[in-house]
């Protein structure tokens, strides 16, 4: 068998509280190359703080006690996508069971990539997917066939394999310009609030969603909320609009920090060597004076980052 490891490098709470890994998982832990470490009992702690070196450790550590989440490292992006997909189906199997539906945020990119083992079995068979209700952290501005769109992207990857009802997958209006498309996804979110499908934070009163799966740019930007732009800023607004996107396309709808930072959990998926510089700033290594848009991911509920080894190796 090939080696592969996992790592948790965040050392300072146990694994049986990590979400990656609930106390009563409900969907078996399937893995291919690494099923010897990967068990939900052969998990243990020792076993992947040995994966870590000296100065990553300390990064890590850093990391853990500004509150940045939980962190976990895999050996590829294949191992990576194992521990997602078992990740998101047992928050499903959760939050289904509490109040009878599941509140799921995508990003476009390569996290739809990531997400692939969950349209395979066991989950696409095992997953109670009526309760699943399905949104967009960000939107380009373009028709839903046009390919350029996330919607498209998550219909080719993982909402055309798996039974979620249509009427449960709020893509954006693509026959309104940004801002019209906006302001329509935000009165879509105050409904949906209303009618107590989107659960609402207690805190703030915007809508928290059960699970943001967030993918980061190598420029260390989150949703459509790019470094240096004043929509980083935006306290108001639930979803707002830019017209000058410095990653292709311009004109894109975004949801704002609020309504990310409130989110229950949020599960930030990176690889790549491309983007090691944003993960070590986020651990609090960066000399920036302005704060990445990731640095600003604070949610109110769970952080969990899922980074390859390549997007960790400048810790
Ligand atoms: O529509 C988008 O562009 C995304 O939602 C964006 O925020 C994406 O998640 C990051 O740019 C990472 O993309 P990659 O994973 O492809 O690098």
């Amino acid at each position: 068998m090939a080696s592969s490891h996992l790592y948790f490098v965040a050392p300072f709470r146990t694994l049986r509280s990590s979400p990656s890994l609930p106390k009563s998982p409900r969907f078996p832990l399937h893995v291919s190359r690494s099923s010897h470490l990967l068990t939900h009992k052969t998990l243990a702690f020792s076993t992947v703080i040995r994966g870590a070196s000296g100065s990553g450790r300390s990064s890590w550590r850093a990391m853990a006690e500004k509150g940045k989440g939980k962190v976990v490292v895999f050996d590829s992006e294949e191992d990576l996508s194992v521990s997602l997909a078992k990740y998101t189906a047992d928050l499903a199997d959760k939050f289904s069971k509490e109040k009878g539906s599941f509140t799921v945020v995508l990003s476009g990119g390569s996290l739809i990539k990531s997400l692939r083992k969950l349209v395979e079995t066991p989950y696409v068979d095992a997953v109670d997917w009526s309760t699943w209700h399905v949104f967009w952290v960000d939107e380009r501005v373009v028709p839903k066939d046009h390919d350029d769109s996330n919607y498209k992207l998550a219909f080719a990857g993982f909402l055309s394999k798996v039974p979620i009802h249509p009427g449960k997958v709020y893509a954006i209006n693509d026959a309104l310009p940004a801002e019209g498309a906006a302001d329509d996804y935000e009165t879509c979110l105050k409904h949906l609030v209303k009618s107590n499908v989107i659960s609402v934070s207690a805190a703030t009163g915007v809508p928290k969603f059960d699970l943001m799966l967030l993918g980061m740019g190598p420029d260390g930007h989150v949703a459509s909320l790019f470094p240096g732009h004043p929509l980083v800023k935006e306290k108001e607004k639930w979803v707002t609009f830019i017209k000058d996107s410095p990653k292709p396309p311009p004109e894109r709808i975004t949801f704002t920090f609020p309504v990310i930072n409130s989110s229950a959990n949020i599960a930030l998926v990176v690889c790549g060597a491309g983007k090691a510089g944003p993960v070590n700033a986020a651990s609090g290594n960066g000399q920036n004076s302005d704060p990445l848009p990731v640095q600003m991911v604070s949610p109110e509920g769970e952080l969990v980052w899922f980074l390859d080894k390549d997007a960790a190796s400048k810790l």
